[in-house]
């Protein structure tokens, strides 16, 4: 018996699954963020540091170890969520800074 999927039909298929998981990839990235920015508020509040080093360390040997039993280059696992953390440690500081500059005036 012969495959009677011709090749462009086959690369639409694995598109259409590769724009689906992009949708989902960013509905779950705006959900994480929306957390972190209620974090961000907490920490501003109460005068806590923007970064956490500890709980980083945690979180990337967590990430580390699930990337390595799902077969995902764990490096990798770790240089996305670091470029994440990276960010939502920005938006602490700026929410740091709006809050002590209403403080301020
Ligand atoms: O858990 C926190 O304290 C956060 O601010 C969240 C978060 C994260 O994005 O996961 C960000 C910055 C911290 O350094 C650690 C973790």
């Amino acid at each position: 018996m012969t495959d009677q999927t011709s090749p462009a039909d086959t690369l639409q298929d694995l598109r259409r699954s590769i724009d689906n998981i992009d949708a989902a990839l960013v509905a779950i990235l705006a959900e994480r963020f929306r957390c972190t920015k209620a974090v961000g508020a907490l920490k501003a509040r109460y005068g806590m540091p923007p970064a956490d080093p500890a709980r980083e360390s945690r979180q990337i040997a967590r990430l580390r170890t699930l990337a390595e039993e799902a077969h995902l280059d764990p490096d990798f696992a770790e240089k996305f969520l670091n470029f994440i953390i990276h960010e939502v440690i920005r938006h602490h500081e700026a929410i740091a800074r709006q809050s002590s500059d209403s403080a301020n005036t």
